[in-house]
C-alpha cells in the first residue's frame, strides 16, 4: 500500500526541501502538503510536479496557528486517508526577531563563540502576541497546534497494524532556561522561540513513552541555520548574500552552517529512510555539513529530564479540553 505522508508548512524552505527529497527517494509516496496559503501550496505542488511529474501531490489548507483549522484539517485528513505514516511537524515561525548586537560582539571575542553561532544562545529575542484563539502565537504554531494535529489523528497515528512516525523540526536554539512550566506559553518572557522548541523537544519524549507500545515514534531534529524565509526576517537576504563567504567560513569551524534547505533538510529524510525501533526516543538528530559539503546526521541527547515531559503533556491536555469546550475563541 502507498505511503502516506504530511507535512506542515511545506510550501517553503526546510519542508519544500523534504518534499523534494522525498519524491526523489519515493515517487509512490502520497504526499500531502499541509499548508496555511493555498496559493503558495499550489506554487509548491506545481514546482515539485515539474520535476516528479507521476507523483501523487495533494494540498491541505492548515493554519496550524488556528485550532479552528486545525480540527477542521484533520478531520479532512480522516476522511482523505486511512493511515498517516510520517506527520512531520515542520511549520514554525519566529516574529519580530531582534539580535541583541552588544551578545554578539562580546561572544565573538569568548571562548564561547563556535557555541553561540551554533545555538544562538542570548543572542535573540522576539516579540510575541495573542493570536485569535486567544493564545501566544508562537507556542500556537510551533507547538500547541500541532499537538492538536497529533491527538486528532491518533487513530490513524496509533493503529496496532503498522507503525507511525511523527518528526519534529526543532532547533539548536531550544533551551531549557527560556522554558518555564508555569508559563509554558512564555506570556512573560522574550524567547518564546526558544521556549516552543524546547517544548516540543519535551513532548516528543512524552510521546515516546505513551504511545510507542501503540506503534507511534516520535522524533526531533535540528536542521542547522539554514537560508530560508525565517532567517530573512531576522536578517534581510541581501546581507547574507554579502557575508555568505563569512557563512562558508564559520562552517570550517561548526559544521551547523548547513546554509542549504536541501542540506537542512538532511535529518528530516535521514529519518524516513530508518527503522523507529533503532531511534533513540531522547536524542535530537541534527543536520550538519562539513566544510567540504558533505551532510551527515549527529544525534545529540536532549537536555530532557524524566518527569517534566509527562507534566507538560498534561498541561497540554488540560489546555486542549479547554480549548476545546470553550469553542476555541478568545477565552484563554
Ligand atoms: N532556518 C533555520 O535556520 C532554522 C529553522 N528551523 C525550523 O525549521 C522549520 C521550517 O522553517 P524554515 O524552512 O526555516 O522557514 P520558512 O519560513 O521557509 O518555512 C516555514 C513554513 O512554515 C509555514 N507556517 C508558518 N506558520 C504557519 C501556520 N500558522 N500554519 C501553517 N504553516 C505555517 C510557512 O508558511 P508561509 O509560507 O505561509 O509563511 C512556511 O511554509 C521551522 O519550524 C523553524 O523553526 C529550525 C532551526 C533553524
Ligand atoms: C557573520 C554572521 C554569520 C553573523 C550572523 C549573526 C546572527 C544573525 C546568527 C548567528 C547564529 C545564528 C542562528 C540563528 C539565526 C541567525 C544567527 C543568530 C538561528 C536562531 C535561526 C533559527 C534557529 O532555529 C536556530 C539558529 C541558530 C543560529
Amino acid at each position: 500500500m502507498e505511503r502516506v505522508v504530511i507535512v506542515t508548512g511545506a510550501n517553503s524552505g526546510i519542508g519544500l526541501a523534504l518534499c523534494e527529497r522525498l519524491l526523489t527517494e519515493d515517487v509512490q509516496l502520497r504526499l500531502c502538503l499541509a499548508c496555511r496559503n493555498m496559493q503558495r501550496a499550489e506554487a509548491a505542488r506545481a514546482a515539485l510536479l515539474t520535476s516528479h511529474a507521476d507523483a501523487h501531490v495533494d494540498l491541505l489548507h492548515l493554519d496550524v496557528g488556528s485550532m479552528k483549522s486545525v480540527l477542521d484539517a484533520a478531520q479532512e485528513v480522516k476522511t482523505r486517508y486511512r493511515k498517516v505514516d510520517f506527520l512531520y511537524l515542520n511549520a514554525g515561525i519566529m516574529p519580530n526577531p531582534q539580535v541583541n548586537i552588544g551578545a554578539f560582539f562580546k561572544g565573538l571575542l569568548s571562548r564561547n563563540a563556535i557555541r553561540m553561532f551554533s545555538t544562538a544562545e542570548g543572542l535573540l529575542t522576539q516579540q510575541d502576541r495573542l493570536n485569535a484563539d486567544g493564545l501566544q502565537e508562537v507556542f500556537a504554531t510551533n507547538l500547541f497546534g500541532h499537538f492538536l494535529l497529533i491527538r486528532e489523528l491518533e487513530p490513524l497515528l496509533c493503529q496496532s497494524s503498522h507503525t507511525s512516525r511523527v518528526v519534529w523540526t526543532s532547533s539548536s536554539n531550544a533551551s531549557h532556561s527560556a522554558f518555564s512550566m508555569e508559563d509554558i506559553q512564555h506570556r512573560n518572557g522574550t524567547e518564546p522561540y526558544s521556549s516552543s522548541k524546547y517544548a516540543s523537544d519535551m513532548l516528543s519524549v512524552a510521546l515516546n513513552r505513551q504511545k510507542n507500545s501503540q506503534g507511534l515514534f516520535s522524533s526531533v531534529i535540528c536542521p542547522g541555520l539554514v537560508m530560508t524565509n525565517l532567517t530573512y526576517g531576522i536578517v534581510p537576504s541581501f546581507f547574507w548574500t554579502l557575508i555568505m563567504p563569512i557563512m562558508y567560513l564559520i562552517r570550517v569551524f561548526t559544521n551547523t552552517f548547513t546554509i542549504s534547505p536541501y542540506n537542512g533538510a538532511e535529518a528530516l529524510f535521514w529519518l524516513f529512510l530508518q527503522k523507529p525501533e533503532s531511534l533513540d526516543p531522547r536524542a535530537k538528530y541534527h543536520s550538519l555539513t562539513s566544510a567540504l559539503g558533505r551532510n551527515y546526521v549527529q544525534p545529540q541527547q536532549m537536555d530532557v529530564d524524566n518527569e517534566t515531559p509527562e507534566v507538560l503533556f498534561a498541561k497540554l491536555l488540560e489546555l486542549e479540553n479547554f480549548v476545546k469546550k470553550n469553542d476555541h475563541v478568545g477565552y484563554i
